[in-house]
């Protein structure tokens, strides 16, 4: 049986040579769907084909598989205007920037396809004169629908491409323009060395199409001049003749159901080797990266308050980071049952703060240290009701000093012959404590001791002994390294750092690679000639502008402002941040292929996120932590860059100690990671594809 599409030129006469020719092309998105089986199909050149068919017959599949967008998996597919920039083609989707003007748009669009300015300018006013669309300031988001397609019918035309590829182009256009859109192609194809193929649900107004490709469940019906196919069926609508086309088809596929010996078509295994895609001019080109780079800036001066916020955002962080975590807390509550001020004796206030003397209370001495400290101190009547405080929750621990402290005290001190079991124990100071909360339980204890050191020695100082033996016979000597009070923050800011710098490219990248994917901007441009390496490359430029203002305001804000330690070598601790930086970026490369949706990305964002931070010795000491998950810990992107920051930092180590260059070496091993498994899933998808429409 003769297969539509095989022999045109036959049937027709037509002495053009084929524009498009399709053989055999098979095309599956899943087991289930085959989607194009072994459809023939014959585009002569110089010619208008109008290709129809019912909703989800596979019409977009064939325009994408013929402009590069997908590749089918058998079969053949030749196109004559072998480059890129010789095809325009407008997407069913709008596949426009919603922030751009029109101006901007023609001029992102008209500089990938290397035209010149003056260029632009003269065919975007013959293009807004003859598509009726309004000035060319005008913003994409604000246009009607209707004039959101011309522009992107606009865009197809804007480099006078000799094929051009129309989805729908007249969805939501009036009757009057829909005609004149006709009659442009109409002129365009008049002097034959231009092609168009273009698919429309509007039936009749394909009648002034050259040829008319009816497809069905994947496979040409018919191919056939408007008329000859209205001739042959003996029908007076394209529509009847698509209906009675439909009829056969489906009495066909009945019958080879029914008969045993028939060859049910089965999709083709092994699959012959896909058709490499249609090739850009070169693989990178100065004007195309210049157009990306044009439309990374136009996207930033459209949204100004997104990069605001991105600069912002980590001085915020930074700015709470060292506000909020880190410091001792400050007026804790502790009770206190003195029994030296019961049986008479009037309150602390009314006694000398100096002096020798051990028979005045010197349990108010030890107690004014600790307000000294922040302290609150809240005096109880009983131990008992001290302890019920506690467990209230109005105090964080009781201190206790028995009747005649200070004279036991000062026996102990002076170490007479007769001291008694009970003297020493009247001498302690007992303390119950809320150990519920590890960090003030062990803050309240670190400070009841040196402030009770602190206490001794003076009371040493005033009877004027050797204040020394006050003292645990420890000395801690200056610290070698870092301040002699180190704060939380000390250990932390260095990990912080490292976390955003890691992260917010990550964000960045992830954020701006799925705009365009989920708009089918990005498969736009790459129908349109853009390579994945100029895509990233000019990403890479914008991203190191950004970063570099994010890295200089976060070091402004934890190096400077909050003076934790920066001795180290600033070129290094930057070089090492912007490695950083980049391979949170290439890790954005890779979420953003993986994810199509930002609902995929935040997921695989956040759930990537919480297990670094905690894995990454950035709240803990990897000494702390399992010795399984130490392990893991280690090889996480962050976790030896931020080890390598701190040494850098903190201890001024030069690149030569290996805790350094290790921290350069895992973050540039994780570019190589990052980018390897972009590249292949890049390769598998054929660019940076996205599987949703
Ligand atoms: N990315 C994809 N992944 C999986 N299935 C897809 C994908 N794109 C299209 N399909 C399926 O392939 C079939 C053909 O879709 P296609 O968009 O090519 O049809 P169409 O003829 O252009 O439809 P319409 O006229 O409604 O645009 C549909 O069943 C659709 O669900």
């Amino acid at each position: 049986m003769e297969s539509p599409g095989m022999a045109l030129s036959d049937k027709y006469g037509s002495n053009n040579p084929p524009a498009i020719m399709v053989r055999g092309a098979y095309k599956r998105y899943n087991p289930h769907s085959v989607v194009l089986r072994g459809l023939n199909m014959t585009v002569p050149e110089g010619t208008i084909y109008g290709l129809l068919g019912p909703s989800g017959c596979g019409k977009t599949t064939l325009l994408s598989c013929m402009v590069g967008r997908c590749q089918i998996d058998a079969g053949d597919i030749q196109v004559k205007a072998r480059t890129k920039s010789n095809i325009g083609y407008m997407p069913q989707e709008l596949a426009l920037y919603q922030e751009f003007s029109i101006k901007e748009t023609m001029t992102y669009y008209g500089r990938l396809f290397g035209m010149s300015h003056k260029q632009i300018e003269t065919r975007t006013y013959e293009l807004l004169k003859f598509l009726e669309l309004p000035h060319e300031n005008n913003i994409v988001s604000r246009l009607s629908g209707g004039q959101e397609r011309r522009v992107s019918f606009a865009v197809a035309l804007l480099h006078d491409p000799q094929l051009l590829i129309l989805d729908e182009p007249t969805v939501g256009v009036d009757p009057v323009l829909s005609a004149s859109i006709w009659q442009h192609l109409l002129d365009m194809t008049a002097n034959g060395n231009k092609t168009v193929v273009i698919t429309t649900h509007y039936i009749e107004e394909a009648r002034q199409a050259h040829t008319i490709g009816l497809m069905r469940d994947g496979t040409l019906l018919a191919e056939e001049s408007p008329n000859q196919l209205l001739l042959k069926h003996n029908c007076s609508t394209l529509e009847q003749a698509f209906l009675e086309l439909s009829k056969r088809q489906t009495r066909r596929s009945i019958m080879d159901r029914e008969d045993e010996n028939c060859n049910i078509e089965t999709y083709p295994v092994p699959y012959k080797k896909p058709l490499a895609p249609l090739k850009p001019d070169n693989i990178c080109s100065k004007s195309r990266i210049l157009a990306q780079l044009l439309k990374n800036f136009y996207w930033m001066k459209r949204n100004i308050p997104i990069m605001c916020f991105l600069m912002i955002l980590p001085v915020v962080q930074c700015y709470l980071f060292c506000t909020c975590i880190g410091r001792d807390p400050q007026g804790l509550k502790l009770g206190v049952v003195n029994e030296e001020l019961k049986n008479g004796m009037s309150s602390c206030s009314s006694y000398p703060s100096s002096g020798c003397n051990f028979s005045i209370p010197l349990s108010c001495r030890y107690l004014q240290n600790l307000k000294d400290k922040s302290y609150k101190l809240i005096e109880y009547d009983s131990l008992d009701e001290a302890k019920f405080a506690v467990k209230k929750n109005k105090v964080w621990g009781v201190l206790y000093f028995e009747e005649g402290y200070s004279e036991s005290l000062g026996a102990r001190i002076k170490m007479p012959e007769n001291l008694t079991e009970r003297t020493l124990n009247i001498s302690d100071v007992n303390i119950w404590q809320d150990m519920s909360n590890q960090y003030v339980s062990n803050l309240l204890r670190r400070d009841m001791l040196s402030r009770y050191v602190m206490f001794l020695e003076s009371v040493f100082r005033d009877c004027n002994w050797p204040v020394a033996m006050a003292d645990i016979p420890i000395k801690l000597e200056d610290a070698i390294y870092g301040d002699n009070n180190p704060s939380f923050g000390h250990f932390t800011a260095p990990a912080i750092i490292s976390l955003f710098e890691f992260y917010l490219p990550m964000v960045f990248t992830v954020g701006a690679i799925l705009m365009e994917k989920m708009g089918g901007l990005l498969e736009r441009s790459l129908v349109a000639g853009v390579t994945v390496t100029e895509v990233i490359l000019s990403h890479i430029v914008v991203q190191y502008i950004v970063l570099s203002v994010q890295t200089a305001l976060m070091m402004l804000v934890l190096f400077v402002f909050f003076d934790n330690p920066m001795v180290g070598s600033l070129v290094w601790s930057l070089s090492l941040l912007f490695l950083t930086g980049t391979s949170g970026m290439c890790y954005g490369f890779m979420v953003s292929v993986f994810c199509n949706t930002d609902t995929s990305a935040t997921f695989m964002g956040l759930g990537s996120f919480f297990p670094l931070a905690m894995l990454s010795g950035m709240i803990w000491p990897l000494e702390g932590m399992h010795w399984i998950l130490r392990s893991v810990g280690w090889i996480l992107p962050i976790t030896l860059s931020t080890e390598s920051f701190r040494a850098l930092s903190a201890r001024d180590w030069s690149i030569t100690h290996p805790t350094v260059y290790k921290g350069f070496l895992s973050a540039s091993g994780w570019i190589g990671v990052f980018m390897l498994v972009t590249i292949i899933v890049v390769k598998k998808n054929n660019g940076l594809r996205n599987v949703t429409k």
